[in-house]
């Protein structure tokens, strides 16, 4: 690929170029002792745009670990309708949780347990009706876990629910035998009559299908299934792990009272670590008061755990704790704190939306997982003994490795000391890593083996990352010291020698980050002939907690700023046409988007935005997370407040909606109709305004689709939506 795009079928084909590269999700080894070589295998997720689906895909490795070489690869080959696949810790047995229809369309799960020959039975799940549908793993709730006897499987599945009917069901009514044909069957009736209306929480965005996860035990030998019922009734279970000698297990669980507000992308929600003792039937909190928690990950020898946790309420993303609990003593202590400022490159905390199932070396002491450094994504190795932190990074100056000392890591997993893992920048897509580990506290005698050979660097895209250090007015005064990064992507130089159109990208949350990882978004840009400025404005995640806690109570004005500053910076630098710029985001970064064109009506060409957040005081009463108003606008937040008249002119100055008048700049809205975090009311009342002022302004819906508009089609049909009208108001 690619000089410049301009014409739809241009677009399009670039596009689907952009798109063509997978992204690893997954990984696990097979390392048998003594033996020279492992069995390395891999899922990724590819966008399939003709099937408009994405779909996953298998990858093998065999390799030689001595040597590092490579001696077979099996696939791509496509995996579908699993939920769950996952090896006994022997490695003798596999269970495969697979979804399927019956032939009245109704839906089934079964479980599948294979050996090393065949499969050894199928046991057909719902058909059980112990419980709903298996949770998959959606970062969340789920897990899917072996015992270590390999007699048990534990996972979580929705909580069974009661039968609901009419109360006009004839069935309901039947003869009594009474002779009296006019009187209702009072016997009892299993089914809930005229509940059948009966509105049903859900844990949110995302997460609609989330009404109350369990805990479930399936006997592979007997085929039953026991739901653990010591959990409190009003609260959720999930990423539930077997305790020692599976004698328990360990468990967060969220409280559902007064009532559910949104879980995704929300990790301070009040959450609790449980111990649940099978025998005893007791059940002993874990954590601490006052805490979220996150990830429990028990020692191979099960003698430590490990979580997350983050202060209850506040920011919705945060610098996280991990603690580490000594299982003998069950005293807790926590090994990594919140960093509150780091200047320059020094370890800036912990970051993380997810943390890998295998995370612990065999020494029982070091753990690895992937966190945002700045702006860059990086996998750490940590003591858990005495908190050291060290890197876990490729020396750019080793020639054969070839990689740029920008480039984000991800970490898939570690078994036997063998790290697997992943790299990539902006304009290289991802690669398998594989470091072999001898001794964890002593990181300098790594083995390093590359699966694959490297991908190509894609010649169309340069890339850099800038530091920007707020101006005298611009510091916040509690939070002195924060400054922030944006990464500029630059095309390829066009041949006229004009400089290149900019797109000002700002991420949503607003506590999110953008990193040097390959980008769908900005190679799809840059193939377009944009320069893309991607803003890690202050609040974004990497940066210390106090750059988070520098915005609450400040945006719509420090993060506007922040984002138009490094605009200014970039112009003046010389490398961007600074008469053609547009600007891009969804969601918190739609805030700054429709912010931006309000605030400053004469600087972009056009705008284009995802469920942009437009007014808060519309928002609070239907957003599934009304907390994050208050969180942001550094409120204290009580499941009572009401959006009176003491708070409603409040939210509506820091709403992008009260600088509607002064907007000038042509917009197109994207809507997920299905968006319960900023409702397509948000966008749709942009519209109107818009209209009845005159302005330039263009929507287009996606019905079944949520906040991240996400579905493949409609992903494309954005994007595509997006270049050709930004093209269209290029002068
Ligand atoms: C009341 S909605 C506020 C905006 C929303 N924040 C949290 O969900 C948002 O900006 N969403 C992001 C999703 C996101 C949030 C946090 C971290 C990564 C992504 C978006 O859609 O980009």
């Amino acid at each position: 690929m690619a000089s410049k795009a301009t014409l739809a079928g241009e677009i399009v084909s670039a596009y689907r170029d952009v798109t063509s590269y997978p992204t690893p999700t997954s990984a696990d080894i097979n390392i048998s002792e003594g033996q020279a070589t492992v069995v390395l295998q891999t899922l990724w997720s590819q966008h399939d745009l003709d099937r408009k689906e994405k779909t996953t895909l298998l990858r093998s490795h065999t390799i030689n670990i001595a040597t590092g070489s490579t001696l077979g690869k099996l696939g791509p080959q496509e995996v579908k309708n699993e939920l769950w696949n996952k090896v006994s810790p022997s490695g003798k047995l596999r269970a495969v949780v697979r979804t399927g229809k019956d032939k009245q369309n109704e839906d089934k799960h079964y479980i599948e347990i294979f050996d090393s020959t065949r499969k050894l039975k199928t046991i057909d799940i719902l058909a059980l009706e112990k419980h709903g549908k298996i949770i998959d793993n959606d970062g969340q709730f789920g897990s899917f876990e072996w015992s270590s006897s390999e007699g048990h499987l534990l996972y979580l599945a929705e909580k069974k629910k009661a039968k609901t009917g009419s109360y006009f069901d004839p069935k309901a009514y039947k003869d009594s035998g009474s002779g009296d044909d006019d009187l209702p069957n009072e016997k009892p009736d299993l089914v809930r009559r005229g509940d059948e209306f009966e509105h049903i929480e859900t844990w949110g965005e995302q997460l609609t299908e989330r009404v109350h996860p369990v805990v479930c035990v399936l006997d592979i030998e007997s085929n039953t299934v026991s739901v653990l019922e010591n959990i409190p009734d009003d609260e959720s279970a999930g990423q539930a792990m077997w305790g020692p000698d599976d004698a328990g297990i360990v468990v967060c669980t969220w409280k559902h009272s007064p009532y559910r507000l949104g879980l995704k992308f929300c990790c301070q929600r009040k959450s609790a670590l449980y111990y649940l003792d099978l025998q005893k039937g007791s059940l002993d909190l874990l954590s601490q008061d006052g805490r979220a928690v996150r990830f429990p990950r028990f020692s191979p020898d099960m003698s430590k755990l490990i979580y997350l946790d983050v202060p209850e309420g506040g920011p919705h993303n945060q610098c996280a704790r991990l603690v580490k609990i000594d299982w003998a003593t069950r005293n807790r202590q926590v090994v990594v704190d919140e960093v509150k400022h780091a200047p320059d490159l020094e370890f800036p905390g912990i970051y993380t939306y997810n943390l890998a199932r295998q995370v612990w070396f065999d020494d029982n002491i070091h753990i690895a997982m992937s966190t945002s450094w700045r702006s860059i994504s990086a996998v750490i190795v940590v003591n858990t003994d005495n908190g050291k932190i060290t890197r876990l990074e490729v020396d750019t100056a080793d020639t054969q490795a070839n990689i740029n000392p920008q480039a984000s890591y991800g970490f898939l997993g570690v078994k036997r000391n063998v790290v697997m893992m992943y790299y990539s920048t902006l304009n290289q897509p991802y690669n398998l890593l594989l470091a072999q580990v001898n001794d964890p506290s002593n990181l300098s005698s790594i083995s390093w083996i590359y699966p694959d050979d490297h991908m190509e660097t894609l010649d169309w895209l340069t890339f850099s990352v800038l530091v920007h250090k707020p101006s005298k007015s611009r510091i916040n005064p509690k939070y002195e010291n924060v400054d922030y990064e944006s990464i500029l992507c630059l095309p390829k130089q066009s041949q006229s020698g004009t400089l290149p159109p900019l797109i000002v990208f700002s991420h949503g949350g607003p506590n999110s980050v953008f990193d040097t990882s390959f980008n769908i978004i900005s190679a799809f840009f840059c193939t377009c002939g944009y320069a893309v400025l991607m803003v890690n404005y202050r609040g974004s995640l990497g940066f210390g907690q106090d750059s988070i806690l520098s915005l609450t109570g400040n945006i719509g004005t420090q993060d506007v700023m922040d984002v138009e500053s490094a605009m200014v910076e970039v112009i003046a630098k010389g490398l961007v046409d600074g008469s053609r710029i547009f600007k891009f985001g969804g969601s918190h970064g739609g805030f700054l988007t429709t912010h931006l064109i309000g605030q400053y009506p004469d600087t972009f060409r056009a705008a284009a935005t995802r469920n942009p957040v437009v007014n808060l005081a519309s928002m609070f009463s239907t957003t599934d997370i009304n907390d994050w108003i208050f969180a942001q606008a550094a409120l204290e937040f009580d499941y009572r407040t009401l959006a009176d008249d003491k708070l409603l002119p409040y939210l509506w100055l820091c709403s992008p909606m009260s600088h509607i008048d002064k907007v000038k700049t042509p917009i197109l809205l994207m809507i997920g109709l299905d968006d319960k975090r900023v409702p397509p009311a948000q966008s749709f009342e942009y519209y109107k305004a818009l209209k009845a002022r005159n302005v330039s302004v263009r929507c287009l819906t996606y019905p079944k689709n949520n906040h991240s508009i996400s579905d493949v089609d409609a992903e494309a049909d954005c994007m595509v939506n997006t270049i050709v009208w930004f093209n269209n108001h290029l002068p």
